[in-house]
Order: structure tokens, then C-alpha cells, then sequence
């Protein structure tokens, strides 16, 4: 039996409109992004899915377009997991600075390879910065070992998959539809991994924000079909 696994990158944010790096950093939807998450209810629904399970990250624009995505497709009674293990990849010390000031200063070059190279880190948050986030109330449950000051794009898959082979699979072995509304990145390393994207090629998958994203799966979770809403 074909299983079906739909992923949604938020709406766009506050950040993503002030051209800023983000990461980890808790910004809301902007009215555009608002917009977008319900729109993707709206196709969600159109397309007639309906999901047993939806699984988010612990961040703002995330959630809320977890929430947008199923109350436009009529579906707010699915149960809702979050997890820090879907947040955006961590952006180390460039949290914050914006993108365009930031490759004037270091060169596109060195820009471009601190935004996809799978596996050059960015420059890692200071201590002083390190403990403000430790402090920050959906974080300080965390133990210390595993808030990052800085994540490339292979360690967020190292701390997704987990996520995904203890919570999402099961889920869509037994025959669930499965709902993942998360960030740019956490879901261009669950797509490098669904897919088998190589090191290399992954640099070149973008996933636009408010789009959703279906897979169809094999009984083994081998991708049998991919397409946008
Ligand atoms: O700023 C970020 O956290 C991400 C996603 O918006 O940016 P990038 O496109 O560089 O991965």
C-alpha cells in the first residue's frame, strides 16, 4: 500500500522578509507567510488529504503554519507533535545579520558556502550568546549536549533522522498519512535522505515556503512518487 508523507516549509517570516539569517532564532510568520500556511491548507484540501498525524518543530513559524495548514483543510482535530529535533538548522554567530551586508563583508563565495555546503560549519555562537539560548523557556529543557552553537547541514540530518525513524516511520508503516510542517533545512535533510541525495547535489535542493510537498512511499519507504500541491 502506497504511504503518503507531506512535508510544508513555513510561511515566510519576519526574517526571511528582512533578509536575515535565522536558524534558531523565534521570529514569527510575516502577513505574507500567514497567508501562505493557509494557502497550503486550502491545496491540502482541494487534494482531498486527510492526516492521522502532524509533527512540527518547537518554533513559531513552524507551529503556526502546522495550525494555518490544518484548520484551512478542515482537519484541526489531528493530533500534533512538536519536537526541537525539526527546528531550522542552527546558524551559529550569523543569527541575526543580514544576508546581503553579511557576503558584502565575506564575499558571496564564502556566503554561499556557509548556506549549503553540506558540511562547513558557520561561525559558532559565543559562550555569553551560547547561555542566552540556553535560557530561552522552549530550550532549557533541553540538556546542554544538544543545543548547538552552530550546525552545517549534516549534523541537522544526524539529529532529524532520529526524529524520523522513531516518530514519522512508524507512523507510515502502518499505513498512516503523516503531516511535517518545519524549515528550509531540517526538510532539505529529511529530502536528502527520502531521496538519496548525494553530498554534492544536495546544495542545489530549495523547497519553497508554503508549498506542500508530497512523497508517495513504497512499503519500504522508498520514494515512488514526488510532487508539489
Ligand atoms: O535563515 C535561515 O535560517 C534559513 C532559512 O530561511 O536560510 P537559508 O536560506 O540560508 O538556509
Amino acid at each position: 500500500m502506497t504511504k503518503k508523507l507531506v512535508l510544508v516549509r513555513h510561511g515566510q517570516s519576519e526574517w526571511n522578509l528582512a533578509n536575515k539569517f535565522t536558524g534558531w532564532v523565534d521570529v514569527n510568520l510575516s502577513q505574507k507567510g500567514e497567508e501562505e500556511a493557509k494557502e497550503a491548507g486550502r491545496k491540502i484540501k482541494e487534494a482531498g488529504i486527510m492526516f492521522d498525524h502532524a509533527h512540527t518543530s518547537v518554533l513559531t513559524r513552524a507551529i503556526k503554519t502546522c495550525n494555518f495548514a490544518l484548520e484551512y483543510s478542515g482537519q484541526m482535530f489531528v493530533p500534533v507533535e512538536k519536537s526541537w529535533r525539526l527546528n531550522e538548522r542552527h546558524y551559529g554567530a550569523l543569527q541575526g545579520l543580514n544576508k546581503a551586508e553579511t557576503a558584502e563583508k565575506y564575499g558571496d563565495e564564502q556566503v554561499h558556502i556557509w548556506r549549503r555546503s553540506y558540511d562547513t560549519l558557520p561561525p559558532e555562537l559565543s559562550d555569553e550568546e551560547a547561555k542566552k539560548q540556553k535560557e530561552l523557556p522552549m530550550f532549557k529543557h533541553l540538556p546542554a549536549d544538544v543545543v548547538p552553537r552552530a550546525e552545517n547541514l549534516k549534523v541537522t540530518l544526524e539529529r532529524v533522522l532520529p526524529y524520523y525513524f522513531d516518530h514519522i516511520a512508524p507512523q507510515l508503516l502502518d499505513g498512516e498519512t503523516v503531516l511535517v510542517a518545519a524549515h528550509g533545512n531540517s526538510l532539505r535533510a529529511l529530502a536528502k535522505h527520502l531521496e538519496k541525495i548525494s553530498d554534492d547535489d544536495i546544495m542545489g535542493l530549495e523547497i519553497p515556503t508554503g508549498q506542500p510537498l508530497v512523497y508517495e512511499l513504497d512499503d519500504e519507504l522508498n520514494v515512488v512518487k514526488k510532487y508539489y500541491l
